[in-house]
């Protein structure tokens, strides 16, 4: 079988020979195409590098990735955009690649995330993750429409014996490859807490007068649920839920430490390949209904509602000017349609276009982040105003989460619909976007549902 320890070394030591030689400290980077492998299994495989794994499916299931082992991380305190953005430049610039494939998500990939807003002062619920970290892994299975590759990035010094470390490599990979997705044992849900419910619904009457007052145009508030569990909870088995149950949605997983960074989002905020770029304005909701007269009623009703038509509008108008900054051939429908999920619906404009040269997908993360789905409008003050009225820390909730390769493709997600999980606990995160019409109960409600997708998951119930 191709995944064997001797057939991987052959074809290691193969690709080895076309990057040879090796003069400095250099990032190794050789990929191979593979028989199928169920990315779960793989990730479970992953189990002893705990902290040092990713895992990511798009929202059609097209591309899965799963990271297992950390060859590069970068991690910054800082605003994190310029400094990843470096960092990866040097470190393509030296690295040694065979990858004869043209596939995204092949080759020398970074996957990582930033803090919502590294203004706020830390938290020791988010202690493990930086407000920016990039991760290059050792082992990189990739998925993409139905093909399977195996990358393997290892630094490597000039003068070391590589034969040695590429048996080595071959060795723990042909390992992950070779796991049977075994069953984890549930752990069971001991208690589930809304952190102080009536206080955010003060907040957000508070939201709405300064709305009225003329400072702020919308603003996104968001709480917290925790949820204690009788045992340590496995991701795998989360992953492979959410994968079963949250369609149209990205799942994601990122670890750090004992932390784990987990969600089903639906919501995209930018994906690049060849240069075509796709954002996406994802804002206003409604529940799914039980019938499916209910359900169309509900839907059309959400597609007339003024104020969810205002809450998705100030989003579009963003998008739009940001896109427009960094792209040519732009296209916005002017009316959104319906984007249908397993607990709710929402108001979906898709926006098109060709990301100009010199522009990186991390300039536009960067342009893009806060959207006013997630934050508001002005972005500025409604930052501050989250800042300053949220009692929380969002850590990586609401932020961008994804990937990018060596061919300046890639895409990232917007982290909602998302638990933080250490141990035996989970924080789950639920926001709305906020404008001059909200009223704090229906608000309240609204982010009921958006827990759901995570609690279910986890087994628990609202
Ligand atoms: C901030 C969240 O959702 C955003 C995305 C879609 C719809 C939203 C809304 O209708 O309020 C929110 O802006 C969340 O799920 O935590
Ligand atoms: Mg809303």
């Amino acid at each position: 079988m191709f995944h064997t320890t001797s057939v991987l070394y052959e074809q290691l030591y193969k690709s080895f020979r076309n990057v040879q030689p090796i003069e400095t400290t250099t990032l190794m980077s050789i990929t191979t195409h593979i028989d199928p492998v169920d990315p779960l299994a793989f990730h479970q495989a992953g189990r002893s590098h705990q902290g040092e794994r990713f895992y990511w499916s798009n929202h059609d299931r097209t591309l899965t990735l799963v990271g297992v082992g950390q060859a590069v991380s970068v991690d910054s305190e800082q605003e994190g955009f310029q400094v990843t953005e470096e960092s990866w430049r040097k470190l393509l610039q030296a690295a040694a690649v065979d990858n004869p494939y043209s596939v995204s998500g092949t080759g020398p990939v970074a996957f990582g995330g930033f803090a919502f807003d590294p203004l706020k002062s830390p938290s020791a619920t988010w202690g493990d993750f930086p407000n920016s970290s990039m991760m290059v892994p050792t082992f990189l299975l990739t998925k993409y429409k139905g093909e399977y590759y195996i990358t393997i990035n290892t630094i490597v010094e000039p003068g070391t014996s590589v034969e040695f470390k590429l048996e080595s490599l071959a060795e723990t990979c042909s390992e992950l490859l070779e796991h049977a997705l075994a069953p984890e044992a549930t752990p069971y849900l001991v208690q589930q807490e809304e952190v102080a419910p009536e206080e955010w619904k003060h907040i957000v009457q508070k939201a709405t007068e300064e709305i009225k007052q003329g400072t702020l145009g919308k603003v996104v508030l968001a709480r917290e649920l925790i949820a204690t569990f009788s045992n340590d909870l496995h991701v795998t088995s989360l992953l492979s839920i959410l994968e079963k149950q949250q369609h149209q949605s990205y799942i994601f997983a990122f670890e750090r430490g004992e932390s784990c960074f987990v969600g089903a989002t639906p919501e995209r905020l930018v994906k690049v390949e060849d240069r075509q770029l796709l954002s996406t304005c994802l804002a206003g909701t409604i529940p799914r209904g039980g019938t499916k007269e209910e359900d169309e009623r509900l839907g059309t009703s959400l597609l007339t509602d003024e104020k969810n038509l205002q809450e998705h509008d100030f989003v579009v108008q963003m998008i739009r000017e940001a896109i427009e900054a960094c792209s040519d051939e732009v296209k916005v429908p002017t009316e959104p349609v319906l984007y249908p999920l397993r607990n709710l619906q929402h108001l979906y404009t898709p926006v098109q276009g060709k990301l100009r040269e010199n522009y990186s997908i991390l300039d536009v993360v960067k342009r893009l982040h806060p959207t006013p789905a997630l934050g508001g409008y002005p972005v500025k003050e409604s930052l501050e105003f989250i800042r300053n009225e949220e009692p929380f820390h969002r850590g990586w909730y609401a932020s961008p989460v994804g990937w990018f390769d060596a061919r300046d493709n890639g895409e990232f997600a917007v982290a909602i619909r998302s638990a933080l999980i250490h141990r035996n606990q989970a924080t789950l995160f639920a926001g709305c976007g906020v404008v001059e019409e909200s009223q704090p109960e229906v608000e309240y409600e609204e982010t009921a549902i958006k827990f759901l997708p995570m609690l279910n998951a986890l087994g628990g119930y609202l």
